[in-house]
């Protein structure tokens, strides 16, 4: 999927769409982006007069409403996103500026305006990168516009009026919508008709790439994004990426205090194609060479230090289900909580007051309530639910990671220190509670189900008729992959123990063709047969010596032509880079994260070629190879 690599950015940032614009939420969620909606307040009321050009004022009002919930979030919950976009569409006609219809009358003049005549629609949009440091918000904007001409045929007054009466033009600038009934009026589109609706998805694309792809100093010259780039391949994933991974350091946006005022002195200055600005923070270095604000407080550190209270403070209110309470229930007062859930009022209330303090709960005066992103993934029942890994981190790896001292003397895993027991003896646990198999289970689903649709469109698997997941625990990834190919048959190879317990993660409907579940020990066992062999979150598992003879395995059943995905999350050359694999790699398994030329070479040595890997910053990336005639 080409649009994927530039949205994928987005992934792990906490994104917020300062629209209350049912459309613009469609379009960013259609490409499945995942963000909060917090409508803005900004009251759309900039002298118009004041801006040379109607785009002018569209892309202002857009950074105003942008601005104005970047600054609300921060001081009002203290919960400074990442990202967030704003974006204001206007009609422009003659050199005047259309916005929503007051009543209408006022959509009457309005579509006279338009009728039989062509008009521009110019959609502003601002994209701000917040961060807080040292409590100060700071804010990076980027902002442009798109124009979209379109003509509206000769229309009788009663069909206009017909359309006003079916209150359709009421919330839409112009007094029409274009996607709906407004559509009949329209003799002709020249642009982005998404622009019309709201939200221009291609020049956003286009602008992100600018923004997390920056051309390299090599070839600063010629290279010009006004494409999206699409897959990272092995061969080229160095410098872009590398250049990329820290937003600060690129060009092309202006920064901002939490009032609003460039830095670079300039509060406006938009352009259709690029916004570069000027306005950097370097940090500033005295003459013995030790940074002038030594003396502030480090926040990275200190945030660093106070992780093992934030993880703990997520894990007990996820463990104690506070979450699904108030999904159900709220805004609930801690003691209502307290009740619900048979504990102390006062430990309650200061549990409640971290997860707000940490941005996963609203605090009003009616009480507590989630955030939208608190509902998605914090609550046991949900879809796309991280409750069973929360469990599965605060039960099983948290005691674990409490004996890392002794791990690191040692080299060697902590069960034993953790809970009494051998890592083997450990294992057959899984087998013998159901509960704890169930827990176990549960985490790796949430992850699974949460990364399917990455792996499943990593790269385009339509040519495979038939795939194997091995160790494909759930079928997470198998149900993604049937709906994404509807001619593909996949079955899920995992252990006896394993398939005995997938009916309670089915999907409840099931629309498409059905996933086989095949019993077996990959190690010791006949493969099904298959085109396309899948290893996802199954090699960092085990030693080189295992994975030797696993790969050995497949590549011996594996026809010429047939393919193997491998979904890891894979380590930069450097091997520090992503550090949520880095951090895995502490639990001390005797298996391990392996870097990008690590797995070309494992592959390799099993008859595997054309190694391609994508990066998808969403936990797991993607690794394909072909098996080829002779290893
Ligand atoms: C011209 C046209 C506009 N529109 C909509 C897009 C925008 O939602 C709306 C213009 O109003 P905006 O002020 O841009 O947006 P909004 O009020 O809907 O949301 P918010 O201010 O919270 O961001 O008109 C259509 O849906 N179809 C059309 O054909």
């Amino acid at each position: 999927m080409v649009l994927h690599p530039v949205l994928g950015k987005l992934v792990s940032k906490r994104v917020v769409l300062a629209s209350a614009s049912p459309r613009r939420q469609e379009i960013l969620t259609n490409v499945g982006l995942r963000f909060e909606v917090v409508p803005s307040w900004f009251k759309e009321t900039l002298e118009k007069s004041y801006f040379a050009a109607p785009y002018e004022y569209a892309v202002e009002t857009a950074k105003q409403k942008a601005l104005e919930v970047a600054n609300r979030m921060h001081v009002k919950h203290l919960r400074t996103p990442d990202v967030v976009i704003g974006a204001d569409t206007i009609v422009s006609v003659d050199e005047q500026i259309l916005e929503k219809p007051v009543d209408k009358q006022d959509a009457y003049r309005m579509l006279s305006r338009l009728n039989g005549k062509e008009h521009s629609v110019f959609t502003g949009v601002a994209i701000i990168h917040c961060s807080s440091k040292d409590n100060q918000l700071e804010m990076e904007v980027t902002d442009f516009y798109e124009e979209t001409k379109v003509k509206f045929s000769d229309l009788s007054e009663d069909l206009l009026w017909e359309y006003i009466h079916s209150g359709e033009p009421m919330d839409k600038a112009g007094g029409y919508g274009i996607q709906a009934l407004g559509g009949m009026l329209v003799e002709y589109v020249h642009g982005d008709f998404l622009n019309v609706m709201g939200f221009p998805l291609n020049h956003f694309c286009k602008k992100l790439a600018e923004l997390y792809y920056p051309p390299s100093k090599h070839n600063v010259q010629h290279k010009k994004y006004d494409s999206i780039p699409s897959v990272d391949t092995f061969e080229n994933l160095s410098d872009v990426e590398s250049e990329s991974s820290n937003f600060t350091e690129h060009k092309g946006a202006s920064k901002l205090d939490s009032s609003g005022m460039c830095s670079s002195g300039s509060i406006y200055n938009s352009e259709n194609s690029s916004s570069v600005r000027s306005g950097f923070m370097v940090p500033l270095e005295n003459r013995n060479g030790m940074p002038e604000n030594a003396t502030r407080l480090p926040s990275k550190i200190l945030e660093l230090m106070d992780g093992f209270r934030a993880s703990k403070a997520l894990f007990v209110a996820s463990k104690l289900k506070m979450f699904d309470h108030l999904k159900n229930k709220g805004p609930l007062k801690a003691v209502d909580i307290a009740n619900e859930v048979g504990t102390s009022v006062c430990g309650t209330e200061r549990l409640l007051d971290a997860c707000a303090a940490l941005g996963l709960l609203e605090k009003t005066p009616q009480g507590y309530s989630n955030t939208d992103s608190t509902n998605t993934y914090l609550t046991s029942d949900g879809e796309y639910s991280l409750h069973g890994y929360i469990i599965h981190s605060n039960d099983h790896l948290w005691p674990l990671f409490t004996y890392l001292e002794s791990a690191v003397k040692e080299g060697s895993r902590q069960n034993h220190r953790a809970f009494g027991k051998k890592a083997e003896d450990l294992f057959k646990d899984y087998y013998h509670s159901q509960e704890v198999k169930q827990r176990f289970m549960a985490a790796m689903h949430s992850i699974a189900h949460l990364t399917a649709r990455d792996v499943a469109t990593a790269f385009d698997l339509s040519r495979f008729k038939s795939a194997c997941d091995l160790g494909g625990c759930t079928g997470a990834l198998a149900h993604e992959l049937v709906q994404i190919y509807p001619n593909l048959k996949v079955t899920v190879f995992d252990l006896p123990e394993v398939i005995a317990n997938t009916s309670y993660f089915q999907p409840s409907a099931q629309h498409t063709a059905p996933v086989t579940f095949v019993s077996g020990d990959f190690f010791k066992d006949n493969l099904p047969e298959a085109d396309l062999y899948i290893l996802s979150r199954v090699l960092h598992d085990w030693p080189d010596e295992k994975v030797h003879v696993l790969l050995s395995k497949i590549s011996a059943v594996c026809k010429p032509g047939s393919a193997l995905l491998v979904a890891e999350s894979v380590l930069d050359e450097q091997k520090t880079c992503p550090p949520t694999a880095v951090l895995q790699s502490l639990s001390m398994t005797e298996g391990k994260q392996r870097s990008g030329s690590e797995y070309k070479q494992l592959l390799e040595k099993h008859g595997f070629t054309n190694v391609q890997i994508k990066i998808t910053e969403n936990l797991l990336d993607v690794v394909l190879c072909f098996k080829t005639l002779s290893p």
